[in-house]
C-alpha cells in the first residue's frame, strides 16, 4: 500500500537520521495508523512513548513526512489500546520505558532542562491520579503502590528504619534530620518496601513536591543514556530540583564515572540540605566497590540496620497478604493453624514468607484441603531457606552477561537488539526457576520491567528448551555456573 511504503521510507530516514540504538529504543515499536489527508497518525504501544516522541521528535518526524510528500501538515501520535486486555499499569509503562522522566500533558515540544522537572511524571498512573494537585514530578524507577507503610509490618527488627523513615516522608524538604538515612539489610527483609513507602508517602505530602525514587542501576542506565544522547546537562538539572532522592541498591553502582556524577549529585543534595534515604544490602562503609568519596558522604549520615522478622511479625505479614488477596477475591481463604505453621518455619525473609504465600494460594485454588504434611512437602525448599547458598538475582545477571560477552548494566537497559534480548530472557527464566522471587520483583530487578514481560520470557525460554537441545545444555551450564 501506498502509505506503507511512504511509512518504511521515513522509518528508514529515521533510524539513519538518529542511529540504530536510538531508533530501537523510541521507534521499534510505531506502527502507522491511518493517513487521512494531511494528517498521519502513528501508534505506538505506551502513553509514555507517547509523550516521548511527541516532546522530542514530533517535529523531526513531521519534516521527514513532509519531505517525502508535501501535503502532509499534521503528525498524530496515538497510543494502541492495550492488547492483553489488560489495563495499562504503571509498571507496564515503566518497564516498557524505563526513562520515564518525561512530560506528560505534552504541548511543549522541546523538554527544557525546567520542563522536565516540572512535569516528569514518571509513567506512574497511581501515583499521579492518588498525589494532590500540588505534588509536583516524579521520575525514576517505578513505584509499586503497595508498598507502603500501612503494608510494613513493624517489629523489633525494623522499629528504628520504620520511624526514621516515616519521619522523612512526613517532615518534607528542609526539615532534615537524618541526612542521608541510610537503611542495610540482607536480602528480602523490606528495604525496598520501605524505601518506597517513604516515595510513596513522601509524594502525598504538601511539603515535599519533587520526589525522586531510582535504583542504583537505573540511575547508571539513565546517565549513560543521558551522556549517549548529550543530555547529561538536562538530567542534571532536572536532578538539582528535587526535595528527596530515594536510591535503592546502593551495592549495584558501579563505574567512575558514574560514582563520579552520583558523588556530584550527593553533595550538591546534601549540600542544599535536601533529604536522600539510600538502601543497600550492607552498611556504607563496607560499600568496598564505591568510590571513597560516595563512600564517605553516605557514612557523614545515619546508617540503621534491619533484621529478620520474627515469628509474630512474620505472621502478621502473612496475615496482610491474606487480607489483600481477599479484597480481590472474597473465597480466598487459607486456615490460621497453617499461616502460623508457615510463620513458624519460613524463617529467612520476608522474600521467602512472600513465595511461601504464593505457592499456597496457588494450590488452594486446586487442593482446598492441603493438610499440614502437604504444606511442608510444598514448601520444603523454603523451609530453612538460607542455610542452602542462596542464589541472588545480581549473580544470575553477572553469570549470563558474562556468557554471552554482554554488560550486566545491557541486561537490565531498555535496548531491544537480539544479541541482548535472548540473553536477558534467558536470565529473566533463571531468575524465576532458581530464586523465590516473583515476577513483578524480577521485573523491577532487570530495569522496571513489567511483570509481564518476565511471564513473557519466562515462557518464551520454555518452549525453545523443549525443542533446543542445544539450548536447554547452555542453560545447564549457566545453572552449574551460578550456583558454583
Ligand atoms: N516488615 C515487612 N512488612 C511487610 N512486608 C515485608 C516486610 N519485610 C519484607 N516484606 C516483604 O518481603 C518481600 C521482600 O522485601 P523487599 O523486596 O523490600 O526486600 P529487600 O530488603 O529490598 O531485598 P533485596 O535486598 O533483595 O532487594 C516484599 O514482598 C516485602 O513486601
Amino acid at each position: 500500500m501506498r502509505h506503507n511504503a511512504l511509512f518504511e521510507r521515513v522509518s528508514a530516514r529515521l533510524k539513519a537520521q538518529v542511529g540504530p540504538d536510538v531508533y530501537a529504543s523510541w521507534f521499534g515499536r510505531l506502527k502507522l495508523h491511518s493517513v487521512s489527508k494531511s494528517v498521519v497518525r502513528l501508534s505506538v504501544p505506551t502513553t509514555f512513548l507517547k509523550s516521548w516522541i511527541n516532546n522530542r521528535y514530533l517535529d523531526l518526524i513531521t519534516s521527514l513526512f513532509q519531505q517525502e510528500d508535501a501535503e502532509i501538515l499534521k503528525i498524530e501520535i496515538l497510543v494502541r489500546t492495550a492488547t492483553r486486555g489488560a489495563r495499562p499499569s504503571l509498571s507496564d509503562e515503566a518497564a516498557q520505558s524505563p526513562q520515564v522522566e518525561v512530560a506528560s500533558p505534552s504541548q511543549n515540544r522541546r523538554s527544557t532542562p525546567q520542563s522536565i522537572a516540572q512535569h516528569a511524571t514518571a509513567a506512574i498512573g497511581g501515583v499521579q491520579k492518588t498525589a494532590p494537585s500540588n505534588s509536583g514530578p516524579l521520575f525514576g524507577s517505578p513505584l509499586d503502590q503497595r508498598y507502603t507503610f500501612d503494608s510494613f509490618v513493624e517489629g523489633s527488627s525494623n522499629r528504628v528504619a520504620l520511624a526514621a523513615a516515616k519521619t522523612i516522608a512526613e517532615a518534607g524538604a528542609g526539615a532534615v534530620r537524618f541526612n542521608p538515612l541510610f537503611i542495610h539489610s540482607s536480602v528480602g527483609l523490606g528495604k525496598t518496601h520501605l524505601l518506597q513507602a517513604v516515595a510513596n508517602a513522601a509524594i502525598q505530602s504538601p511539603r515535599n513536591s519533587r520526589v525522586v525514587y531510582l535504583t542504583a542501576e537505573y540511575f547508571m542506565w539513565r546517565f549513560a543514556t543521558a551522556i549517549r544522547d548529550n543530555d547529561a546537562l538536562s538530567l542534571k538539572e532536572a536532578l538539582r530540583n528535587i526535595d528527596l532522592l530515594v536510591i535503592d541498591d546502593m551495592q549495584f553502582l558501579q563505574g567512575k564515572s558514574i560514582q563520579h556524577e552520583f558523588c556530584h549529585l550527593l553533595n550538591m543534595l546534601l549540600d542544599s540540605a535536601k533529604q536522600v534515604v539510600v538502601a543497600a544490602d550492607r552498611a556504607p562503609w563496607e560499600l568496598e566497590s564505591l568510590d571513597p568519596r560516595v563512600r564517605s558522604r553516605l557514612q557523614g549520615g545515619v546508617a540503621i540496620e534491619m533484621d529478620g522478622p520474627d515469628y509474630e511479625m512474620r505472621l502478621e505479614i502473612l496475615k496482610q497478604r491474606l487480607e489483600t488477596a481477599r479484597r480481590e477475591d472474597a473465597s480466598l481463604d487459607i486456615p490460621a493453624d497453617i499461616l502460623s505453621h508457615v510463620a513458624r518455619n519460613i524463617t529467612a525473609s520476608g522474600r521467602e514468607l512472600e513465595g511461601a504465600f504464593n505457592q499456597l494460594l496457588f494450590r488452594r485454588s486446586f487442593e482446598p484441603q492441603l493438610s499440614i504434611e502437604r504444606v511442608d512437602e510444598l514448601l520444603g525448599h523454603l523451609v530453612n531457606a538460607g542455610e542452602p547458598r542462596r542464589v541472588r538475582i545480581e549473580d544470575i545477571q553477572r553469570v549470563v552477561a558474562k556468557h554471552y560477552n554482554v554488560s550486566r548494566q545491557e541486561l537490565v537497559s531498555n535496548r531491544r537488539t537480539r544479541v541482548i534480548v535472548k540473553p536477558r530472557q534467558i536470565a529473566m527464566y533463571l531468575a524465576k526457576t532458581l530464586t523465590p522471587r516473583s515476577f513483578p520483583e524480577i521485573g523491577r530487578r532487570f530495569g522496571g520491567r513489567d511483570h509481564t514481560t518476565v511471564l513473557h520470557a519466562v515462557r518464551k525460554i520454555e518452549d525453545l528448551i523443549s525443542g533446543d537441545t542445544k539450548l536447554s545444555h547452555e542453560i545447564e551450564l549457566l545453572k552449574r555456573l551460578i550456583n558454583e
